[in-house]
């Protein structure tokens, strides 16, 4: 570990706790509970449109000369750009190639080895920790398996931000659980059930009214489609867009999957591995609309975009046999 990463562990820690409480979680057993379709047919709240971003809209994030290194190796190198409040980001990229830490050092997580990520306006590497335990409340993390807590009811599981950072009375933490279990699509049923009697999606949807319950300005998706099937995938985006108009929220959505990256967001970042870039080359490959992803300049975006692996064959020597 670069000495200059010390502050990731004990945050990751933090970032994971919730991670570890899902040890032990039951399967979803589909015979036994109402299927994820039927739960979607509960109406969803309605939102009025509320396209906040703009591109004169304000910095909200800003990263610069951002590199960071562990144990020798480079895993992001001068990385510059902005990302504005209410824009929607998705992180595309292959495998290993830094989106979850790039993700980390956006949220403080991941101390930079170089260069400096700052959060309206302030630098975290200059924040005591008392303003990096404020800021934090100012994020929402919704984690790739949902990471609820099995010994808690779906409605203590959504009040625990709350209770947690608030003094709140007991009919608001009520009314505010309810409302973000409706605003998810779940109806009010699944508040008296526990993370091991919801399927996946639903798990999903829980763990997004648990992220917004602290009316979050930074909403973090890492991997929020994983493991679904495309229906329930398509119930999450769809989710990730009603958020993004019902509250002025920034959102960054880490994810493998093009639909979820092509349908939410309004600019897509792809990071390459830097060890396979030359010197010169940046290791954002690609940074604009999702639109223009299939007609990138560069070679590499298209592939990735497509699927194709490309010369990647030839240098994993899967056709050297013959
Ligand atoms: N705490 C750490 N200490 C050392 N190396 C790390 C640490 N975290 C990540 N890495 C390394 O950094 C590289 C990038 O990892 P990262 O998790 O950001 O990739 P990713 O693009 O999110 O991959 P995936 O899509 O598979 O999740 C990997 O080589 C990984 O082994």
């Amino acid at each position: 570990m670069n000495s200059n990463n010390e502050a990731e562990f004990d945050d990751e820690e933090e970032l994971h706790h919730h991670d570890e409480m899902e040890h032990g979680e039951i399967e979803h057993d589909d015979k036994s509970n109402p299927t994820e379709h039927e739960q979607d047919e509960v109406a969803y709240a309605e939102v009025e449109p509320d396209d906040t971003f703009t591109h004169d809209s304000p910095v909200l994030i800003d990263v610069d000369d951002l590199s960071v290194v562990f144990q020798g190796q480079t895993i992001l190198q001068d990385i510059d750009l902005s990302i504005l409040r209410g824009q929607t980001i998705a992180v595309i990229g292959e495998s290993g190639c830094g989106k979850t830490v790039f993700m980390k050092t956006l949220v403080g997580l991941i101390a930079p080895t170089h260069g400096s990520v700052s959060f309206d306006g302030r630098r975290f590497d200059q924040m005591s920790m008392t303003e990096l335990t404020q800021t934090r409340k100012r994020f929402g993390f919704v984690f790739q398996n949902a990471a609820l807590f099995d010994s808690m009811s779906i409605f203590e599981n959504v009040a625990f931000p709350l209770r947690q950072n608030e003094v709140v009375p007991e009919t608001e933490v009520h009314e505010r659980v309810m409302q973000h279990l409706f605003e998810v699509g779940l109806p009010s049923e699944v508040a008296r059930k526990y993370p091991a009697e919801l399927s996946g999606g639903m798990r999903k949807r829980v763990g997004l009214a648990r992220a917004l319950i602290l009316r979050p300005e930074l909403v973090v998706y890492d991997e929020p489609t994983t493991g679904l099937d495309p229906i329930m995938s398509d119930v999450i985006n769809e989710l990730i867009l009603e958020t993004r108009r019902r509250y002025p929220v920034t959102s960054i959505v880490v994810t493998h999957d093009m639909h979820t990256a092509r349908k939410v967001a309004d600019r897509v970042l792809m990071f390459y591995p830097r060890r396979r870039l030359g010197v010169d080359e940046s290791q954002v490959l690609f940074d604009g609309s999702p639109s223009d992803l299939e007609h990138a300049d560069d070679r590499r975006v298209r592939q990735f975009v497509r699927g194709e692996a490309g010369e990647r064959l030839k240098e994993m020597s899967l056709h050297s046999e013959g």
